[in-house]
């Protein structure tokens, strides 16, 4: 048990903020770091950032890299998931489509990180729009369970939950970090080394939590 005055290391993480064109990803961003709120759309190529926050009494240094949405730029999608330590996969409730297109991204993280339990959060943007809502909390809450990441209604407008999405993925980064064999069962080398019967139990024991 670390004692009160223990020296506990500023923990340091790649963020990867993804999800489709114009749902608000440059703008959540903006809000968490600057807390600014940007009213014009310029499409983004690649911004990164660079913050600092207290998590639970622990010093955590961001590096967050918000990405393009739109197509032109999508071929540079797997060199930002490898180095992604954490996803926040944001879509708009007022867009169908962007809530979709969630399901590859999440696949090609998955692939590309080769680990089921990478530390994700889903975040529906727009949440000020409920007049145009096109995407149901129920369909949104049924992909949270069935992915075991929390999920987030957000207006990046005004500033709803935007450092509560960003604040539950550094949590989820920071349990990873300290305890790095926590996946990792007696059973395993019992069974086997089976990377994939290794991620399905590794899937099975992850808590499932929803925060709308
Ligand atoms: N009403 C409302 N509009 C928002 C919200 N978040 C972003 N917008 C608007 O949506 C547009 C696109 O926002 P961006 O943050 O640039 O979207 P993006 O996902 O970064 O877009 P790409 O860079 O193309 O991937 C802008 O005009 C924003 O003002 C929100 O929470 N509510």
């Amino acid at each position: 048990m670390p004692s009160k005055f223990s020296y506990q290391p500023c923990r340091e993480f790649n963020v990867v903020v993804l999800g489709a064109g114009g749902v608000g990803k440059s703008c959540l961003t903006a809000q968490f770091v600057h807390n600014e709120w940007i009213e014009s759309y310029d499409p983004t190529i690649e911004d990164s950032y660079r913050t600092q926050r207290a998590v639970d009494g622990r010093q955590v240094m961001l590096e967050i890299l918000d990405t393009a949405g739109t197509e032109q730029f999508v071929a540079m999608r797997d060199l930002y998931m490898k180095t992604g330590q954490g996803f926040l996969l944001v879509f708009s409730i007022a867009s169908r489509t962007s809530f979709e297109e969630l399901e590859t991204l999440r696949d090609d993280i998955i692939r590309i990180k080769d680990d089921e339990d990478i530390p994700i959060v889903i975040v529906g943007n727009k949440a000020d729009l409920e007049d145009q809502r096109a995407v149901d909390r129920a369909k949104a809450f049924s992909l949270s369970q069935r992915w075991s990441a929390p999920y987030y209604e957000a207006s990046a407008r005004t500033r709803t939950n935007v450092d509560e999405a960003f604040i539950d993925l550094c949590r989820q980064m920071l349990r990873r970090d300290d305890n790095p064999d926590d996946m990792r069962d007696d059973s395993y080398t019992l069974r086997g080394d089976d990377p994939a019967a290794k991620r399905r139990r590794r899937k099975r024991r992850k808590e499932k939590c929803t925060i709308l």
